[in-house]
């Protein structure tokens, strides 16, 4: 009752990094970014498969790079992303096996995750069904309108910076989905497809080193984190 699927995402095309070669295919100690995030997720015992999805036109390279190249087993599958992260992750999770209770989704540009902050997510997920890793924000946010005026300052204690690994029952995941996709919906990110739904989401307190490689001065940090 515990069978726990991956799906890791890398199927966008980096341009914040501004680099020629995609970003989740940047080495960080002479390993690609994608290989460090899967490895992370192939080592914990309660996942049974990884489901990696990357670029139509990545497919094979991926493919060889993870399963013959570094020999990681458990991936399952690579299939082709989507135009947002959103189609992205629907064709990961769709393609999760029939037995999977509990699907997991993860940045593919987030390769610092620990197995502490995945094992914490696993378990936080069977008492709640969905739950995201998130971080207390450091700085003072603030809403402002197109103009750049100040409308709304949050009250800091109530906000969380959201991070990936998301996880959740696998039949919540996918019924949230198919009525997110009827109804349009566009996201950032997976718990808003499931709070659309109606379903309470929770926090699991993440690690502020699980960054999302986005920009340059990422891969700096993320060169001396690794
Ligand atoms: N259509 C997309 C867009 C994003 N992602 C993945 O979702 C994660 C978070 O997205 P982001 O950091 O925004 O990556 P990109 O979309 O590639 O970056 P950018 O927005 O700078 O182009 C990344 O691992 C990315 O590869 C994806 O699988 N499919
Ligand atoms: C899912 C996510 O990493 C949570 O913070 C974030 O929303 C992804 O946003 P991106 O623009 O697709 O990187």
């Amino acid at each position: 009752m515990n069978k726990i699927a991956a799906v890791i995402v890398a199927g966008g095309s980096g341009s914040r990094m501004g680099t020629k070669v995609k970003k989740q295919y940047l080495k960080l100690k002479g390993k690609e970014i994608l290989t460090h995030t899967v490895e992370r997720f192939s080592t914990i015992a309660q996942i049974e498969e990884i489901i990696v999805v990357t670029g139509e036109e990545d497919i094979e390279y991926v493919t060889t790079l993870l399963r013959d190249t570094y020999k990681i087993k458990k991936v399952k599958a690579v299939v082709a992303g989507g135009k947002e992260r959103q189609d992205s992750c629907w064709n990961g999770i769709s393609n999760v096996s029939e037995e999977i209770d509990y699907i997991m989704v993860h940045d593919g540009a987030r390769p610092l995750i620990s197995e502490a902050v995945i094992n914490a997510s696993i378990e936080k997920v069977k008492e709640c069904r969905a739950c995201i890793v998130a971080v207390p924000v450091k700085d003072t946010i603030k809403q402002a309108d197109q103009e750049g005026k100040i409308i709304n300052t949050p009250r800091r204690e109530t906000l969380w910076a959201v991070q990936t690994p998301q996880v959740f029952e696998k039949g919540l995941l996918i019924n949230a989905y198919q009525e997110a996709y009827e109804k349009a919906l566009q996201v950032t990110d997976d718990s808003m497809i499931v709070e659309a739904f109606g379903e309470a989401v929770h926090i699991v307190q993440g690690e502020y080193t699980n960054i999302k490689i986005t920009t340059p001065e990422d891969l700096l940090l993320a060169e001396r984190l690794i």
